[in-house]
């Protein structure tokens, strides 16, 4: 089995003579920049003047712009938006960088596809978690954590393994597991998963269920509780327990349900689809439509951003939401943090 570390397997000595530059303060941003904080090192965030300014401040952090993060910084974790990056990077990043600092990211991307080249005598390697920024912080706050994966592309101090495990503990990684991996690993998993499973997968099986119930009849309410809300509940077994456990909980008309019908629905020609998916990220096909819809100022990314929020799930899970005090206090805490600041 792979080597999987945790707290007691990582000494974090190395990072706390240095200072930690975490640049954005968005869904990870934040994460990190708390988390790094409350582990005992000494953290500055670097921002422009916004949203995320006002929330860092608000949350006690200390802030300055990126230029100047970056310069006193001798760990530099960036944390903008991927394809903001290469920009930042050039314009207020790379100027400031000295021979011995660490370049820190949490997706490979523009490492992988070449968007960053960073100088020679720099650490790069990558922290990335395998969780959601506003969870890496819940988690982390309730005692737990997410895990990570850590991989080096340049250790230029002899230093970088350690400082990138002594920064995934940091962030609370070590209490779930901490891999290695390398960039190139890290990028494609990372975004193969979240196009064909965790988000990209998952939207899709949500929305075609839900439409297949109202086409043929059923309530909007009915069919957004059945493909959507219970999700969650079936997903926290799957998180505690492995398919085993969720079968466990289900009833047996349901796990036999499962067994018949799940292949009707993921069979194997969607998995040759889940292949090209794959086979694009391989070649650098997905990375340069992305790179090139950024150029152009994302009219695709927004017109289906705009037509998915008025799909009819959306409008009768927000009503039905709203009758859910519970489920309504998380989406409040969540507004007011996309509100405040951008993550
Ligand atoms: N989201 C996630 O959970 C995960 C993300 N990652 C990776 O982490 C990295 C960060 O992603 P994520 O946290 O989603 O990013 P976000 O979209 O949440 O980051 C937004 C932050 O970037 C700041 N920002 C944007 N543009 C600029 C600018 N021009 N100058 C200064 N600050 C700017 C925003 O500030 P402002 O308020 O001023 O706009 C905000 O603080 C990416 O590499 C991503 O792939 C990895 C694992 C999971
Ligand atoms: C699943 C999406 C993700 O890769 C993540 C939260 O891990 C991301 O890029 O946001
Ligand atoms: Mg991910
Ligand atoms: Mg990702």
């Amino acid at each position: 089995m792979t080597k999987v570390l945790y707290n007691n397997n990582i000494n974090e000595e190395v990072l706390q003579s240095k200072k930690i530059a975490i640049i954005g303060y968005g869904s990870q941003g934040h994460a990190h920049a708390l988390n790094l904080k409350e582990s005992g090192f000494d953290v500055v965030v670097g921002l422009r003047q916004g949203r995320s300014w006002d929330k860092a401040v608000e949350d006690g952090v200390d802030v300055k712009s990126v230029a100047e993060a970056s310069q006193e910084a001798d760990v530099i974790m960036i944390l903008l938006p991927d394809e903001y990056q290469p920009s930042i990077y050039k314009e207020a990043i790379e100027p400031n960088l000295e021979a011995g600092n660490a370049l820190v990211f949490a997706h490979g991307f523009n490492i992988h596809f070449n968007q960053i080249v960073p100088p020679a005598d720099v650490d790069v390697f990558l922290v990335a978690p395998k969780g959601p920024g506003h969870l890496v912080r819940r988690t982390y706050e309730e005692g737990a954590g997410v895990p990570a994966l850590y991989g080096i592309f340049q250790d230029a101090t002899g230093q970088a393994t350690d400082v990138a495990l002594a920064y995934a503990k940091g962030i609370g990684a070590g209490r779930a597991g901490i891999l290695q991996t390398t960039f190139q690993e890290e990028t494609e998993t990372d975004l193969f998963g979240e196009q064909a499973v965790l988000c990209g997968g998952t939207s899709a099986l949500v929305k075609a269920g839900f439409e297949t119930l109202v086409e043929a009849g059923y309530q909007p309410e009915v069919a957004y509780f059945e493909c959507l809300h219970e999700l969650k509940l079936i997903v926290d077994l799957l998180y505690e327990g492995g398919l085993e456990n969720m079968r466990h909980s289900i009833s047996d008309t349901a796990e036999w349900g499962d067994f018949m019908s799940g292949p009707r629905i993921v069979d194997e020609d969607t998995k040759a689809r889940m292949k090209d998916v794959l086979s694009d990220i391989q070649t650098g096909k997905f990375a340069q439509g992305w790179i090139l819809e950024n150029q152009a100022n994302r009219p695709r990314y927004s017109a289906i951003k705009t037509a998915e929020s008025q799909h009819q799930i959306e409008k009768v899970g927000r009503e039905l939401r709203e009758l859910m005090p519970f489920v309504k206090q998380k989406a409040i805490n969540k507004k007011e943090v996309v509100s405040n600041d951008t993550n």
